[in-house]
Protein backbone atom coordinates (compact mmCIF):
# COMPACT_ATOMS: atom_id res chain seq x y z
CA UNK A 1 0.00 0.00 0.00
CA UNK A 2 1.31 3.63 -0.68
CA UNK A 3 1.72 5.64 2.02
CA UNK A 4 -0.29 8.53 -0.27
CA UNK A 5 -3.34 8.90 -2.11
CA UNK A 6 -3.06 7.10 -5.34
CA UNK A 7 -3.88 10.08 -7.85
CA UNK A 8 -5.97 8.80 -11.59
CA UNK A 9 -6.55 11.13 -14.69
CA UNK A 10 -9.81 11.00 -15.40
CA UNK A 11 -10.30 10.78 -19.15
CA UNK A 12 -13.70 11.37 -20.62
CA UNK A 13 -15.90 11.66 -23.66
CA UNK A 14 -17.35 15.07 -24.53
CA UNK A 15 -20.72 14.28 -23.01
CA UNK A 16 -18.82 13.71 -19.52
CA UNK A 17 -18.70 9.92 -19.35
CA UNK A 18 -15.41 8.17 -18.53
CA UNK A 19 -13.35 6.58 -20.95
CA UNK A 20 -13.72 2.86 -20.35
CA UNK A 21 -9.97 2.18 -19.44
CA UNK A 22 -10.35 4.98 -16.42
CA UNK A 23 -12.18 2.35 -14.34
CA UNK A 24 -9.36 -0.42 -15.03
CA UNK A 25 -7.07 2.20 -13.56
CA UNK A 26 -8.98 3.32 -10.79
CA UNK A 27 -9.39 -0.67 -9.51
CA UNK A 28 -5.81 -0.50 -10.23
CA UNK A 29 -5.21 2.79 -7.85
CA UNK A 30 -7.56 1.30 -5.10
CA UNK A 31 -5.37 -1.70 -4.74
CA UNK A 32 -1.98 0.12 -4.43
CA UNK A 33 -3.46 3.04 -2.37
CA UNK A 34 -5.77 0.94 0.19
CA UNK A 35 -6.76 3.14 3.43
CA UNK A 36 -4.85 6.08 1.74
CA UNK A 37 -7.21 6.34 -0.87
CA UNK A 38 -8.00 7.18 -4.63
CA UNK A 39 -8.21 10.50 -6.28
CA UNK A 40 -8.91 11.71 -9.61
CA UNK A 41 -8.01 14.54 -11.43
CA UNK A 42 -10.98 16.05 -14.02
CA UNK A 43 -9.15 18.76 -17.39
CA UNK A 44 -11.77 20.04 -19.44
CA UNK A 45 -14.87 22.02 -18.89
CA UNK A 46 -17.32 19.39 -19.42
CA UNK A 47 -19.92 18.25 -17.01
CA UNK A 48 -18.51 16.08 -14.23
CA UNK A 49 -22.44 14.86 -13.07
CA UNK A 50 -22.36 11.75 -15.74
CA UNK A 51 -19.14 10.31 -14.48
CA UNK A 52 -20.32 10.76 -10.54
CA UNK A 53 -21.83 7.02 -10.20
CA UNK A 54 -18.77 5.40 -11.58
CA UNK A 55 -16.52 7.43 -9.04
CA UNK A 56 -18.73 6.22 -6.11
CA UNK A 57 -18.93 3.02 -7.26
CA UNK A 58 -14.86 2.50 -7.80
CA UNK A 59 -14.64 4.50 -4.19
CA UNK A 60 -13.04 7.44 -5.10
CA UNK A 61 -13.10 10.04 -2.37
CA UNK A 62 -12.07 13.34 -3.93
CA UNK A 63 -11.84 14.73 -7.46
CA UNK A 64 -9.86 17.46 -8.19
CA UNK A 65 -11.39 19.82 -11.28
CA UNK A 66 -9.08 21.76 -12.60
CA UNK A 67 -10.18 25.34 -13.10
CA UNK A 68 -8.56 27.65 -16.14
CA UNK A 69 -8.78 29.51 -18.63
CA UNK A 70 -6.12 27.68 -20.68
CA UNK A 71 -6.91 24.83 -22.80
CA UNK A 72 -6.41 21.85 -20.65
CA UNK A 73 -6.07 19.92 -24.11
CA UNK A 74 -2.48 21.18 -24.86
CA UNK A 75 -0.34 18.80 -22.96
CA UNK A 76 1.79 21.36 -21.08
CA UNK A 77 -1.38 23.06 -19.55
CA UNK A 78 -2.36 19.16 -18.48
CA UNK A 79 1.16 19.16 -16.93
CA UNK A 80 0.62 22.37 -15.24
CA UNK A 81 -2.91 20.99 -13.45
CA UNK A 82 -1.66 17.21 -12.75
CA UNK A 83 1.10 19.01 -11.13
CA UNK A 84 -0.46 21.30 -8.74
CA UNK A 85 -3.38 18.08 -8.72
CA UNK A 86 -0.20 16.09 -7.25
CA UNK A 87 0.44 18.32 -4.74
CA UNK A 88 -3.35 19.18 -3.44
CA UNK A 89 -3.84 15.47 -2.86
CA UNK A 90 -0.13 14.56 -1.68
CA UNK A 91 0.17 11.84 -4.05
CA UNK A 92 3.43 10.25 -4.77
CA UNK A 93 1.97 8.40 -7.89
CA UNK A 94 -0.19 9.56 -10.41
CA UNK A 95 -1.90 7.31 -12.90
CA UNK A 96 -2.64 7.66 -16.55
CA UNK A 97 -4.34 5.61 -19.55
CA UNK A 98 -1.57 5.58 -21.97
CA UNK A 99 -2.28 7.79 -24.98
CA UNK A 100 -0.08 10.06 -26.92
CA UNK A 101 -1.47 13.18 -25.80
CA UNK A 102 -1.61 11.34 -21.81
CA UNK A 103 2.17 10.31 -22.30
CA UNK A 104 3.24 13.90 -23.70
CA UNK A 105 1.59 15.30 -20.15
CA UNK A 106 3.40 12.45 -18.06
CA UNK A 107 6.94 12.97 -19.50
CA UNK A 108 6.59 17.08 -19.38
CA UNK A 109 5.09 16.29 -15.55
CA UNK A 110 8.03 14.12 -14.78
CA UNK A 111 10.78 16.36 -15.78
CA UNK A 112 9.55 19.16 -14.40
CA UNK A 113 8.90 17.49 -10.72
CA UNK A 114 11.98 15.10 -10.89
CA UNK A 115 9.04 11.97 -10.85
CA UNK A 116 10.11 8.69 -12.36
CA UNK A 117 8.28 8.14 -15.34
CA UNK A 118 7.51 4.65 -16.92
CA UNK A 119 4.53 4.43 -19.90
CA UNK A 120 3.11 1.89 -21.82
CA UNK A 121 2.79 -0.20 -18.66
CA UNK A 122 0.81 -3.63 -18.63
CA UNK A 123 1.35 -4.42 -14.33
CA UNK A 124 2.48 -2.33 -11.27
CA UNK A 125 3.09 -3.70 -8.00
CA UNK A 126 4.53 -2.09 -5.03
CA UNK A 127 7.68 -3.78 -3.48
CA UNK A 128 9.34 -2.38 -0.75
CA UNK A 129 7.45 1.53 -0.99
CA UNK A 130 8.87 1.47 -4.33
CA UNK A 131 6.56 1.23 -7.63
CA UNK A 132 7.55 -1.13 -9.61
CA UNK A 133 6.06 -0.95 -13.33
CA UNK A 134 6.00 -4.26 -15.69
CA UNK A 135 6.11 -3.79 -19.52
CA UNK A 136 6.97 -5.17 -22.38
CA UNK A 137 10.02 -3.89 -25.09
CA UNK A 138 11.38 -4.49 -28.11
CA UNK A 139 8.54 -5.35 -30.41
CA UNK A 140 6.64 -7.33 -27.05
CA UNK A 141 9.48 -10.07 -26.87
CA UNK A 142 10.96 -8.78 -23.93
CA UNK A 143 9.26 -8.40 -20.53
CA UNK A 144 10.45 -6.15 -18.25
CA UNK A 145 10.21 -4.74 -14.90
CA UNK A 146 11.29 -1.06 -13.80
CA UNK A 147 11.65 0.50 -9.93
CA UNK A 148 10.95 4.05 -10.02
CA UNK A 149 13.64 5.47 -7.64
CA UNK A 150 12.23 8.70 -7.42
CA UNK A 151 9.81 9.73 -4.12
CA UNK A 152 7.40 10.49 -7.12
CA UNK A 153 6.30 7.83 -9.43
CA UNK A 154 4.23 9.12 -12.91
CA UNK A 155 2.79 6.00 -14.61
CA UNK A 156 1.02 5.65 -17.85
CA UNK A 157 -1.25 1.54 -17.74
CA UNK A 158 -2.34 0.35 -21.06
CA UNK A 159 -5.79 -0.66 -21.73
CA UNK A 160 -7.14 -3.67 -20.68
CA UNK A 161 -4.24 -4.56 -18.51
CA UNK A 162 -6.56 -4.95 -15.30
CA UNK A 163 -9.52 -6.22 -15.25
CA UNK A 164 -11.89 -3.59 -13.75
CA UNK A 165 -14.18 -4.08 -10.70
CA UNK A 166 -16.17 -1.83 -8.44
CA UNK A 167 -14.96 -1.20 -4.89
CA UNK A 168 -16.36 -3.48 -2.21
CA UNK A 169 -18.53 -0.38 -0.76
CA UNK A 170 -19.61 2.35 -2.82
CA UNK A 171 -17.98 6.29 -1.72
CA UNK A 172 -19.50 9.71 -1.93
CA UNK A 173 -16.88 11.51 -3.93
CA UNK A 174 -15.91 15.11 -2.65
CA UNK A 175 -15.36 17.23 -5.78
CA UNK A 176 -12.66 20.94 -5.33
CA UNK A 177 -12.47 23.10 -7.72
CA UNK A 178 -8.78 23.37 -7.91
CA UNK A 179 -7.47 26.87 -9.62
CA UNK A 180 -4.80 26.29 -12.12
CA UNK A 181 -2.28 29.07 -13.01
CA UNK A 182 -0.55 27.84 -15.97
CA UNK A 183 3.16 28.30 -16.54
CA UNK A 184 4.08 31.33 -19.03
CA UNK A 185 5.78 28.78 -21.49
CA UNK A 186 2.64 26.59 -21.39
CA UNK A 187 0.67 28.74 -23.42
CA UNK A 188 3.39 29.76 -26.13
CA UNK A 189 1.41 27.20 -28.29
CA UNK A 190 -2.46 28.38 -28.81
CA UNK A 191 -4.84 25.62 -29.78
CA UNK A 192 -7.02 27.16 -32.92
CA UNK A 193 -9.29 24.43 -33.58
CA UNK A 194 -9.97 21.38 -32.37
CA UNK A 195 -12.37 18.60 -33.83
CA UNK A 196 -14.18 15.84 -31.88
CA UNK A 197 -13.74 12.83 -34.23
CA UNK A 198 -16.88 11.11 -35.71
CA UNK A 199 -18.05 8.54 -34.04
CA UNK A 200 -18.20 4.96 -35.41
CA UNK A 201 -20.42 3.10 -33.49
CA UNK A 202 -18.03 0.94 -32.62
CA UNK A 203 -15.14 0.88 -29.76
CA UNK A 204 -11.81 3.31 -29.51
CA UNK A 205 -9.01 1.09 -31.22
CA UNK A 206 -6.57 2.02 -28.67
CA UNK A 207 -8.86 0.45 -25.62
CA UNK A 208 -11.03 -1.77 -26.97
CA UNK A 209 -10.82 -5.39 -26.00
CA UNK A 210 -11.57 -7.27 -29.13
CA UNK A 211 -9.57 -5.71 -32.19
CA UNK A 212 -10.23 -7.40 -36.14
CA UNK A 213 -7.30 -5.83 -38.08
CA UNK A 214 -7.24 -6.30 -41.44
CA UNK A 215 -4.21 -6.36 -44.06
CA UNK A 216 -3.09 -6.57 -47.50
CA UNK A 217 -4.94 -9.58 -48.20
CA UNK A 218 -8.15 -8.06 -48.14
CA UNK A 219 -7.19 -6.21 -51.02
CA UNK A 220 -9.39 -3.22 -49.63
CA UNK A 221 -12.68 -5.07 -49.09
CA UNK A 222 -13.07 -4.17 -45.24
CA UNK A 223 -16.54 -5.84 -44.89
CA UNK A 224 -15.66 -9.05 -43.67
CA UNK A 225 -13.17 -7.61 -41.08
CA UNK A 226 -16.03 -5.45 -40.28
CA UNK A 227 -18.47 -7.37 -39.94
CA UNK A 228 -16.62 -9.74 -37.67
CA UNK A 229 -15.79 -7.35 -35.39
CA UNK A 230 -19.66 -5.66 -34.99
CA UNK A 231 -20.53 -8.87 -34.10
CA UNK A 232 -17.49 -9.79 -31.60
CA UNK A 233 -18.13 -5.56 -30.30
CA UNK A 234 -14.87 -4.82 -31.20
CA UNK A 235 -12.68 -2.24 -33.45
CA UNK A 236 -11.85 -2.36 -36.49
CA UNK A 237 -7.54 -2.30 -36.84
CA UNK A 238 -5.10 -2.22 -40.13
CA UNK A 239 -1.57 -3.15 -41.23
CA UNK A 240 0.10 -0.20 -42.80
CA UNK A 241 -0.38 -1.52 -46.08
CA UNK A 242 -3.75 -1.08 -45.66
CA UNK A 243 -3.62 2.26 -44.51
CA UNK A 244 -1.01 3.74 -47.04
CA UNK A 245 -3.37 1.77 -49.84
CA UNK A 246 -5.93 4.77 -48.58
CA UNK A 247 -8.35 1.37 -47.63
CA UNK A 248 -9.02 2.61 -44.21
CA UNK A 249 -7.62 5.83 -42.44
CA UNK A 250 -4.16 5.98 -41.05
CA UNK A 251 -5.68 6.32 -37.55
CA UNK A 252 -6.52 2.85 -37.54
CA UNK A 253 -2.86 1.36 -38.48
CA UNK A 254 -1.59 -0.95 -35.64
CA UNK A 255 2.47 -1.15 -35.35
CA UNK A 256 5.74 0.44 -34.70
CA UNK A 257 4.41 3.75 -36.41
CA UNK A 258 0.90 3.40 -35.66
CA UNK A 259 -1.34 2.42 -32.49
CA UNK A 260 0.03 -0.15 -30.15
CA UNK A 261 -2.81 -2.33 -28.72
CA UNK A 262 -2.63 -5.04 -26.04
CA UNK A 263 -6.87 -6.34 -26.41
CA UNK A 264 -8.07 -9.50 -25.00
CA UNK A 265 -8.89 -10.54 -28.35
CA UNK A 266 -6.74 -9.82 -31.27
CA UNK A 267 -7.84 -11.10 -34.70
CA UNK A 268 -5.54 -10.96 -37.82
CA UNK A 269 -7.32 -11.40 -41.45
CA UNK A 270 -4.61 -11.51 -44.29
CA UNK A 271 -1.90 -10.09 -41.94
CA UNK A 272 1.51 -11.47 -42.45
CA UNK A 273 2.65 -10.41 -39.23
CA UNK A 274 5.81 -8.62 -39.83
CA UNK A 275 8.16 -6.80 -37.27
CA UNK A 276 6.63 -3.79 -37.85
CA UNK A 277 3.21 -4.70 -37.38
CA UNK A 278 3.91 -7.32 -34.15
CA UNK A 279 5.59 -3.88 -32.23
CA UNK A 280 2.32 -3.10 -31.99
CA UNK A 281 -0.11 -5.85 -31.10
CA UNK A 282 2.52 -8.74 -29.64
CA UNK A 283 1.08 -7.83 -26.05
CA UNK A 284 -2.22 -9.28 -26.70
CA UNK A 285 -3.88 -11.64 -24.73
CA UNK A 286 -5.21 -14.36 -27.52
CA UNK A 287 -4.08 -13.95 -30.90
CA UNK A 288 -5.82 -15.45 -34.21
CA UNK A 289 -4.74 -15.48 -37.36
CA UNK A 290 -6.76 -15.94 -40.40
CA UNK A 291 -4.50 -16.36 -43.66
CA UNK A 292 -4.05 -18.56 -46.70
CA UNK A 293 -0.13 -18.99 -46.80
CA UNK A 294 0.75 -21.37 -43.30
CA UNK A 295 3.79 -20.35 -43.74
CA UNK A 296 3.14 -16.78 -42.83
CA UNK A 297 5.27 -15.67 -39.65
CA UNK A 298 1.63 -14.18 -37.43
CA UNK A 299 1.01 -17.91 -37.46
CA UNK A 300 4.36 -17.97 -35.20
CA UNK A 301 2.68 -15.71 -32.26
CA UNK A 302 -1.02 -17.02 -32.72
CA UNK A 303 -2.82 -18.72 -30.60
CA UNK A 304 -5.27 -20.09 -32.98
CA UNK A 305 -4.67 -20.46 -36.42
CA UNK A 306 -6.93 -21.12 -39.52
CA UNK A 307 -5.25 -21.22 -42.75
CA UNK A 308 -7.51 -20.32 -45.27
CA UNK A 309 -9.15 -17.69 -47.02
CA UNK A 310 -10.23 -14.49 -45.15
CA UNK A 311 -13.47 -13.82 -47.46
CA UNK A 312 -14.87 -17.70 -46.47
CA UNK A 313 -13.58 -17.48 -42.88
CA UNK A 314 -14.71 -14.22 -41.43
CA UNK A 315 -17.90 -14.81 -42.47
CA UNK A 316 -18.19 -18.30 -41.14
CA UNK A 317 -17.00 -17.26 -37.94
CA UNK A 318 -19.46 -13.94 -37.82
CA UNK A 319 -22.62 -16.33 -38.51
CA UNK A 320 -21.48 -18.86 -36.11
CA UNK A 321 -21.16 -16.37 -33.39
CA UNK A 322 -24.73 -15.28 -34.13
CA UNK A 323 -25.56 -18.64 -34.08
CA UNK A 324 -24.37 -19.41 -31.26
CA UNK A 325 -26.50 -16.00 -29.39
CA UNK A 326 -29.30 -16.92 -31.00
C1 LIG B 1 9.97 1.83 -40.70
C2 LIG B 1 8.76 0.98 -40.95
C3 LIG B 1 7.69 1.10 -40.10
C4 LIG B 1 6.55 0.31 -40.31
N1 LIG B 1 5.49 0.44 -39.46
C5 LIG B 1 4.43 -0.39 -39.60
C6 LIG B 1 3.32 -0.35 -38.69
O1 LIG B 1 3.28 0.47 -37.79
N2 LIG B 1 2.31 -1.22 -38.88
C7 LIG B 1 2.30 -2.14 -39.89
O2 LIG B 1 1.33 -2.91 -39.99
N3 LIG B 1 3.31 -2.19 -40.77
C8 LIG B 1 4.36 -1.33 -40.66
N4 LIG B 1 5.37 -1.39 -41.57
C9 LIG B 1 5.20 -2.27 -42.73
C10 LIG B 1 5.52 -3.71 -42.38
O3 LIG B 1 6.90 -3.93 -42.48
C11 LIG B 1 4.78 -4.68 -43.36
O4 LIG B 1 5.09 -4.33 -44.68
C12 LIG B 1 3.26 -4.65 -43.20
O5 LIG B 1 2.91 -4.81 -41.84
C13 LIG B 1 2.65 -5.81 -44.01
O6 LIG B 1 1.28 -5.65 -44.03
P1 LIG B 1 0.34 -6.88 -44.41
O7 LIG B 1 0.54 -7.95 -43.41
O8 LIG B 1 -1.02 -6.30 -44.59
O9 LIG B 1 0.84 -7.27 -45.87
P2 LIG B 1 1.69 -8.49 -46.36
O10 LIG B 1 2.96 -8.60 -45.62
O11 LIG B 1 1.77 -8.36 -47.85
O12 LIG B 1 0.82 -9.76 -45.98
C14 LIG B 1 -0.43 -10.03 -46.54
C15 LIG B 1 -0.84 -11.41 -46.04
O13 LIG B 1 -2.15 -11.66 -46.46
C16 LIG B 1 -2.25 -13.04 -46.79
N5 LIG B 1 -3.40 -13.19 -47.69
C17 LIG B 1 -3.53 -12.75 -48.97
N6 LIG B 1 -4.77 -13.00 -49.42
C18 LIG B 1 -5.44 -13.60 -48.41
C19 LIG B 1 -6.78 -14.07 -48.27
N7 LIG B 1 -7.68 -13.96 -49.24
N8 LIG B 1 -7.14 -14.63 -47.09
C20 LIG B 1 -6.25 -14.77 -46.07
N9 LIG B 1 -4.97 -14.32 -46.17
C21 LIG B 1 -4.57 -13.72 -47.31
C22 LIG B 1 -0.92 -13.38 -47.41
O14 LIG B 1 -0.64 -14.77 -47.32
C23 LIG B 1 0.03 -12.53 -46.57
O15 LIG B 1 0.55 -13.27 -45.48
C24 LIG B 1 6.51 -0.60 -41.39
C25 LIG B 1 7.61 -0.71 -42.24
C26 LIG B 1 8.72 0.08 -42.02
C27 LIG B 1 9.89 -0.06 -42.95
Amino acid sequence: MTATPVLVLLDHAPDGSLRPPVRELLTLARDLAGDAGVHGVWAGDEDLAPALPVLAAQGVTTVHRLVTDADVHLSAVLADGLEAASAASGASLLLLVSSFDNKEAAARLAVRTGAGVVTDVDGLTLEDGRVVAHKTVLAGTWTTRCAVTAPHAVVTVKANAVAAQDAAAPSSPQVVDLPVEPRAGSTRVRLVERTEHAASGRPDLGSANVVVVGGRGTEGDFAAVEELADVLGGAVGATRVATDEGWIGHDAQIGQTGVTVSPRLYVGAGVSGAVHHRGGMQASGTIVAVNSDPDAPIFEIADFGVVGDLFTVLPQAAAELRRLRG
